[in-house]
């Protein structure tokens, strides 16, 4: 299923349907590439339900991953998409097009014990995990470890607004991303659960890169220990791993920052600071932050 440049090939018509889910692999026996809201009306079995979920699921990140290809978001192969399907974790393979993935091409692990289920079949060429396997596995161990917490998928980008973010942070020497009184931060969850509320504080932990993905998974952990509710980590000169309680809410979050991310910057242009409430903000009194730590006041004015 990968063509002599790498890229994959999408194939139901030469494989699948003849080898449903190769299911010599998987131990499916309908077609289960078939979404749920295509396949023909019927006496429905669980078993046919829950191949159809999973099918639904694969054709999902491949979808997700085509779209966020045209964010610029995973290009150059880098970045992806990780969703938990109940005891099922799903992750796309490692260095291909992912706007070109096939839902066959997916790994799939078990929650919580993070063990290997499948694999790609051999049809799809020699696929390897994504290198972010470990730190997808990182942010799903949040919803395991923290009560009231729950991680339902995981986008890593290579956004170009989140690295130019980093960039900033760093010429002044942050290892966090700081915003106040913006819209867009009531998209944002904390871990616990709760939204933010526009005049609170988000905070976003920056790491520092690495030669390796997989060698990010220390210093990630280490973030997500030292900001308990903050639900994504920066990579500094790279990108950003977020995650949420569904693929939606991960994806929200992911377009949110996003945004904040960009309005950062054209604000920066602009001469003003968005770590810091606007002047005259009604809403001082009643303000949390992502941290346990003191909130940003504006400095005082010079006179
Ligand atoms: C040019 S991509 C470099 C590696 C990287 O940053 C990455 O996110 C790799 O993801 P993959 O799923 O392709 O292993
Ligand atoms: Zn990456």
């Amino acid at each position: 299923m990968s063509s002599q440049d790498g890229s994959l090939v999408a194939g139901p018509g030469r494989c699948c349907s003849a080898v449903p889910f190769c299911c010599s692999a998987s131990g499916h026996t309908s077609n289960a590439l078939e979404p749920a809201r295509e396949r023909a009306a019927g006496p429905w079995s669980s078993h046919d339900q829950r191949d159809a979920e999973e099918a639904d699921t694969r054709l999902l990140i491949a979808e997700l991953c085509k779209q966020f290809y045209h964010l610029g978001w995973v290009t150059g192969t880098g970045g992806g998409v990780s969703i938990r399907d109940g005891h099922n974790i799903y992750i796309a393979p490692s260095g291909v097009q992912k706007e070109r993935l096939h839902p066959i091409n997916m790994f799939v692990l078990d929650y919580p014990s993070f063990q290997p289920l499948i694999s790609p079949p051999a049809c799809s060429g020699p696929l390897r995990p994504s290198q972010c396997t470990p730190l997808f596995l990182a942010a799903y161990r949040i919803g395991i470890d923290r009560p009231g917490a729950e991680v339902g998928s995981v986008i890593h980008t290579h956004s170009p607004e989140a690295v130019d973010v980093t960039i900033l942070c760093e010429l002044r020497g942050e290892d966090a991303f700081v915003i106040t009184h913006h819209e867009m931060i009531k998209g944002i969850r904390r871990n616990s659960g709760e939204y933010h509320r526009y005049q609170d504080e988000l905070v976003i932990p920056i790491i520092d890169n690495t030669p390796q993905e997989r060698d990010l998974e220390e210093s990630l952990s280490e973030a997500i220990r030292r900001h308990p509710e903050a639900p994504a980590v920066l990579v500094r000169r790279h990108g950003l791993y977020v995650w949420g309680r569904s693929w939606r809410d991960a994806k929200t979050q992911c377009e949110c920052l996003d945004a904040l991310f960009n309005a950062t910057i054209r604000a920066r242009l602009l001469g003003c600071d968005m770590r810091f409430p606007p002047a005259g903000s009604k809403y001082l009194h009643d303000r949390k932050s992502t941290e346990a730590g003191p909130l940003r006041f504006p400095e005082p004015q010079q006179q």
